[in-house]
């Protein structure tokens, strides 16, 4: 039976499930903590892994690239990629928050410049609380936009809390929680059903 093709989000997601993984029985031999290889396959055989940077998860499924993918629910609702969504691993918890300066909550009647990683999920959040906003897109150190006067409030990933405190920011709404999520592409579903139920089998393995 040929593998299921898994990409994993590197960075945290990737570091919070090979843990997990490898509880669960689920290992994969060439792995160690400072690996670099890019493909790697599962001991019994069934599972090829690929490392692909967390934004890139949602593409490599969608288009069929990797049957299933592991990848944050923040990237899955800033993509919205065509895919299923079948499992949460609760690992890699954070929320997507708006914040800002205490008491500088976001108003209906002016335009607000928002700065953000998440432009597509801001956009819908504001649209649908009827404000009108400026979307500035960073790639990180997202609090620091506000501090220099570059926006008024920003979208981002909250985990401990401290990257808001130390710069002297609080969380003024909560968007969404995020978690690890399994996604699977639509097409492998239909045709490669039983790798794919085995594969899920084996990876519910790491929520017991
Ligand atoms: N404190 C946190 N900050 C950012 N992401 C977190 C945090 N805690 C959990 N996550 C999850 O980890 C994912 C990002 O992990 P990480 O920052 O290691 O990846 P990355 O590849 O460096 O991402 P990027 O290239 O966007 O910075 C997020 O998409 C989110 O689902
Ligand atoms: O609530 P905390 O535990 O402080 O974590 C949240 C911080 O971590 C992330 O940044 P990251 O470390 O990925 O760096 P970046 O600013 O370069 O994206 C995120 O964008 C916040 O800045």
């Amino acid at each position: 039976m040929c593998a299921v093709t898994l990409a994993l989000a590197k960075g945290r997601t990737a570091d919070r499930m090979m843990e997990l993984l490898a509880k669960a029985g689920i290992q994969f031999p060439d792995f160690h903590a400072t690996c670099r290889k890019l493909v790697l396959n599962s001991e019994d055989g069934t599972i090829k892994l690929l490392f692909v940077k967390a934004v890139d998860v949602p593409t490599y499924v969608e288009k069929g690239a990797a049957d299933i993918g592991i990848v944050g629910k923040d990237t899955i609702m800033e993509e919205q990629p065509n895919v299923y969504e079948l499992l949460d691993f609760k690992v890699a918890k954070c929320q997507i928050v708006v914040a800002g300066f205490e008491g500088k909550q976001p108003e209906k009647d002016k335009v607000i410049t928002v700065a953000t990683k998440y432009p597509s999920i801001a956009e819908r959040f504001f649209v649908e609380k009827g404000i009108r906003t400026e979307l500035i897109k960073l790639n990180g150190s997202i609090e620091l936009a506000p501090l220099i006067g570059m926006s008024d409030v920003i979208v981002d990933i909250v985990e401990t809390g401290s990257t808001l405190k130390e710069n002297g920011l609080v969380i003024l709404e909560t968007i969404a929680d995020v978690s690890a999520r399994l996604i699977v592409n639509k097409a492998s579903f239909a045709t490669k059903t039983i790798q794919i139920q085995q594969s899920i089998k084996s990876l519910k393995g790491v929520l017991e």
